[in-house]
């Protein structure tokens, strides 16, 4: 079991990484922190949604249980990136209320990523702020979403436009969840675990290199090692940067393209890992359009993130104007103006808006 604590002050929390924590869980398995603090005789409301509480609700309950909880209530959603809005959000705090739950609550998000944001929208909104917890039981869930305290839901005009930082208490990681997980839904998980090596650290990207065999066929023991190291880099970033001030914005690269590519599509067309997959390669040709980086390093990322079968260039039906237009409501988007994060290598990225215009209408057009 790996354990890594973000250091926020007051809002510092652990990431608990391994095998068989809630799924089939091991009663000799001792956790490395005490959840009781923050669950003994508090009401709690899991979230989950149709396709996970089949298979994992009965199991998360258990899990729950054991710390003398005083009640366990439970919202389904249904399933999808098109629900991840206010009206969906809203069944969380219908439950809410009609359970009498009151600020000394805590909800739990038993999901992906969706669930995950929603839950820890709801958490940070109601009654101005009730704690939660992140189970997350997707790769790109356990790697990236529910770590940092971004939450929110989309607006059919933008992704996640609606949002607040709010930290969960805890984030448990059970990576035997992953063996239910669609394969396509492992590949978008795996986009933005190659994120992190493009973004921040070289030796993590040729460590997928090497090891991209082993995390198809979802070696356990490789792929603890992929997401413990996310979830350090992760918090490494947030730690020193949780509102997104400054170095926090690293850990959007490819996502102002992949974000217009959603939203373009409509949400849930694209997955969101594959978006990013297609987002990441744009970053790497722009930076390559203004000289800062060679062919043969896009290549490379074309490469690897191919070898995943994620795309790597966006959908023929969008046009470069649409995209421009979309990329332009980008939450970094400051004084008017379009700011990308772009790689000056692998594993070295900078926030950044010195593309013009006409390099990314060459990328968006090509
Ligand atoms: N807050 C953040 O920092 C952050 C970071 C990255 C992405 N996100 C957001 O996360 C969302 C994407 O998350 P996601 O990729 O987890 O998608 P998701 O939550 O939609 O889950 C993907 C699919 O897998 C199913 N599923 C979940 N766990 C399963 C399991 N163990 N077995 C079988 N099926 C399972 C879900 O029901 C769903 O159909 C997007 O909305 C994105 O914007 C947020
Ligand atoms: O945690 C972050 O910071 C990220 O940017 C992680 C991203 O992978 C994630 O998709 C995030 O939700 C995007 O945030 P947004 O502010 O661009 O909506
Ligand atoms: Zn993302």
């Amino acid at each position: 079991m790996e354990c890594i604590n973000v250091q926020l002050e007051n809002r510092s929390y652990p990431i608990i990484i391994g095998q068989q924590l809630f799924v089939n869980a091991c009663s000799s398995h001792k956790l490395p922190i005490d959840p009781t603090e923050f669950l003994t005789n508090k009401k709690l409301l899991i979230v989950s949604n149709d396709t996970v509480a089949p298979l994992y609700l009965e199991q998360a309950k258990h899990w729950c249980l054991q710390f003398n909880v005083n009640a366990v209530e439970v919202v389904i959603l249904p399933d999808g990136e098109q629900y991840k809005d206010l009206e969906h959000l809203n069944r969380i705090f219908d439950a809410l209320i009609e359970k009498q739950f009151g600020r000394d609550c805590i909800l739990v998000a038993l999901g992906g990523g969706v669930i995950g944001d929603m839950t820890g929208f709801a958490a940070a909104c109601y009654q101005r702020g009730v704690d939660f917890i992140q189970i997350p039981t997707t790769l790109l869930a356990q790697v990236d979403s529910s770590v940092g305290g971004k939450t929110g839901v989309n607006h059919a005009l933008g992704k996640n436009m609606i949002g607040s930082f709010h930290q969960p208490k805890l984030v448990l990681i059970d990576s035997d969840c992953l063996a239910t997980l669609p394969d396509r839904e492992f590949a978008a998980g795996m986009a933005e675990v190659i994120k992190y090596g493009l973004l921040w650290d070289i030796e993590f990207f040729e460590w997928i290199e090497q090891y991209q065999v082993e995390l198809k066929a979802k070696h356990p023991q490789i792929i603890i090692e992929a997401i413990k190291r996310c979830c350090e880099i992760k918090a490494e970033i947030v730690i020193q940067d949780e509102t997104e001030q400054g170095c926090r914005a690293l850990l959007n690269l490819g996502h102002t393209f992949g974000h217009a590519i959603e939203t373009g599509l409509g949400h849930g067309t694209w997955l969101h890992g594959e978006a990013v997959a297609a987002g990441m390669v744009m970053a790497f040709q722009t930076s390559q359009h203004l000289g800062w980086i060679s062919e043969e390093v896009v290549e490379r990322v074309i490469e690897l993130i191919a070898a995943f079968d994620l795309p790597t260039c966006k959908p023929e039906q969008l046009k470069s104007e649409q995209m421009l237009a979309l990329m332009q409501r980008d939450k970094k988007v400051k004084e008017g103006q379009l700011r990308l994060i772009l790689p000056q290598a692998i594993g070295n990225t900078i926030v950044t808006s010195q593309a013009p215009e006409s390099v990314l209408t060459q990328v968006l057009s090509a």
